[in-house]
Parts: structure tokens; sequence; C-alpha cells
């Protein structure tokens, strides 16, 4: 029996009640008539590699925004699932787009920089664990972000997410009209990597609201972009009523990560470290050692989940 055949028996048998569902659901009846899907941007296709085989067995997929960092973490994974120390192997190395590793059942994926980068590789992830027939899969956002009125290096676990209109909504232009997809935040997942946080950690971990911008610079105020039209005093009055809505990070995928996890009712969290406070300025000037230890931190804690969670 094919993939497709046997994902179809699957739903029939969720359907007719026989079993629960916990698989990843197919949401497009179309990709059914697709009998050689190729995930171009990872370099995977559902035809030519055994899915099943390979990524069957995956229960967490990290994102974050870097090649190097989502290496580095899939080797964390692999040592802190006591799985050895090799070189974690880049599945999407037929590509230079994106990259893809994987630590026992955790996938571990780099998503470049805003939502448009992170839709392309997390919808292909999406038909990944789908056609792996992958069965209670949770999506994390472990990256960085621009804190307000928190210590650098404080990880937040975003319990709302929101555009630049502090709207919960990811608008996406599709034939020419605006649609509007709702990010809905899986509270108990949220607050379940909350509990997790210890007291002696040596960072702090928070729950707040995360404004995802399009822009790095004028889009999250910033004065230091090759092109400004507003002036400090403005940022900072900007900045000052961010803080009061209960904006506590900016960064630049959360929305499009939390809306995508919600329509493929795949739960997911967002988790970043805030590397300034943007009431202290706009440039990124701590060195780069301890920027590398900052990103950690929300691994460490994703890592605590995903042990706790496998029962080790
Ligand atoms: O996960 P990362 O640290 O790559 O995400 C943030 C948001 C933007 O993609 C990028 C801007 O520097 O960093
Ligand atoms: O200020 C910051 C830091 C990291 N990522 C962002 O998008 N903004």
């Amino acid at each position: 029996m094919d993939i497709l055949e046997d994902n179809r028996a699957y739903e029939t048998a969720v359907e007719k009640k026989c079993i629960s569902s916990c698989r990843v659901p197919l949401h497009n009846q179309n990709l059914l008539s697709i009998p050689n899907d190729h995930l171009y941007h990872i370099a995977l296709s559902s035809g030519d590699n055994d899915l099943r085989q390979m990524f069957g067995d995956v229960k967490f997929v990290c994102f974050g925004g870097t090649p190097s960092r989502m290496e580095k973490f899939a080797r964390f994974m692999s040592r802190e699932l006591g799985l050895g120390t090799a070189p974690a192997h880049n599945f999407a190395g037929n590509t230079d787009r994106y990259a893809l590793y994987k630590a026992g059942p955790v996938l571990s994926v780099s998503h470049g920089i805003g939502i448009p980068s992170l839709s392309i590789v997390f919808q292909e992830i999406v038909k990944l664990v789908y056609y792996a027939g992958c069965e209670d899969v949770t999506f994390f956002r472990i990256g960085t972000s621009g804190g307000i009125g928190l210590e650098p290096g404080t990880v937040v676990i975003s319990e709302s997410v929101v555009n630049g209109q502090l709207e919960p909504i990811y608008k996406q232009i599709i034939l020419g009209k605006q649609v509007e997809r709702p990010a809905v935040v899986d509270q108990d997942l949220a607050q379940n990597l909350h509990n997790l946080a210890l007291e002696d950690d040596r960072y702090k971990t928070v729950k707040g609201t995360t404004l995802c911008a399009d822009d790095f610079y004028e889009g999250q105020g910033r004065i230091d972009g090759a092109f400004c039209e507003h002036d400090e005093e403005e940022k900072m009055l900007w900045l000052r009523e961010m803080h009061e809505a209960g904006v506590t990070n900016l960064e630049m995928e959360s929305l499009g990560f939390i809306a995508m996890c919600h329509r493929a009712n795949i739960k997911g969290a967002v988790l970043c470290v805030t590397l300034l406070d943007r009431f202290e300025g706009d440039g990124i000037t701590t060195n780069l050692q301890l920027l590398h230890e900052w990103q950690t931190y929300p691994q460490m804690l994703a890592a605590r989940f995903i042990k706790s969670t496998l029962g080790l």
C-alpha cells in the first residue's frame, strides 16, 4: 500500500471512529492526486524517498532562523537523548535554501528570516510529517527577538502573537484578495513550557505578547536602518505604547508560525530569547560569545519539554 492509500485508510478509520486521530491530518485534497510530491525547498519527495521509514518516528519539529544554529541544536538534542555525538546529517543538503536535521524523534529545521521564508519550509514540513504518517507532533519556534523592558537574555514564551497593529491575525494575499488567519496560541502548551522553567536557571523565563514585524528596521521602530522617517522621540513613544499594551518582544515569524500551526491543527509554541532591551537602544552590540550562549536558552527549555514528554 502506498503512503496516500495508507493515509486514506487511516482517515476512514478515524471518520468511522475505529481509532482516535493523532496523525497529522491532510488539509489539501489536491495532494491525493499527486503521486510524487516534490518538497522542492528541502530536496525530498514523497515518491522517491521512503518518508515513513526516514521520518515516521518524528514527534517534535523545532524551527529556528539559521542553518548552523539548527545543526548545533540537533547535535545538542542528540546528546540530550543519549543518541551519541555523531555529526548531524543535513537531509536538505541537496538544496541551499534550508537545512533539516534529525535527532531521534526531533527534527531541527532552519526557516530563514520573515514569514514568507518560514511559510515555505513550514508547508513542506507539514506535508513531510503527513506523508511520513507522524503521530502526536508538536512544533516549536526557538529563536531570538528584541525585548521591551526585559533584561537581555530573557526567554519569552509567547502567550499571544500580534501583527504591527496589535491584531492576532496573519494576513495573506491569495488570488488578489486579503485572507485573514487567526493566530491562536495553544495556552496549555505555553503554560506547560513555562512550568518547566526553574528558579535556578541562569536565564529568566516569562510569558508575554510577541509583536511580529515584517522588517527588522523601520518595522520594529528602529532609527538606525538605511531609511527612517521617524525620530528617537517617536520611537520611544511607540515602544512605551507597545509596552503598556503588554508587548514583551519583537521578532519576525511568530504570527505566521502560530497561525499556520492553528490551521494545521498541530500544537505549536514560540520561545524566543531577547538579545537587547529596545528601551536602551536599537543596535545589537553584545559580544558574539554571549549572543551564542543566549540563543541556547530557548533550546534548553524546548529540550526539557521534549525529554519530559518522552518520559526521560
Ligand atoms: O530565529 P531567529 O533568531 O533567526 O529570528 C529572529 C527574527 C528574524 O528572523 C531575525 C532578525 O535578526 O532574528
Ligand atoms: O531586535 C530584534 C532581535 C532579533 N530579531 C528581531 O527580529 N529583532
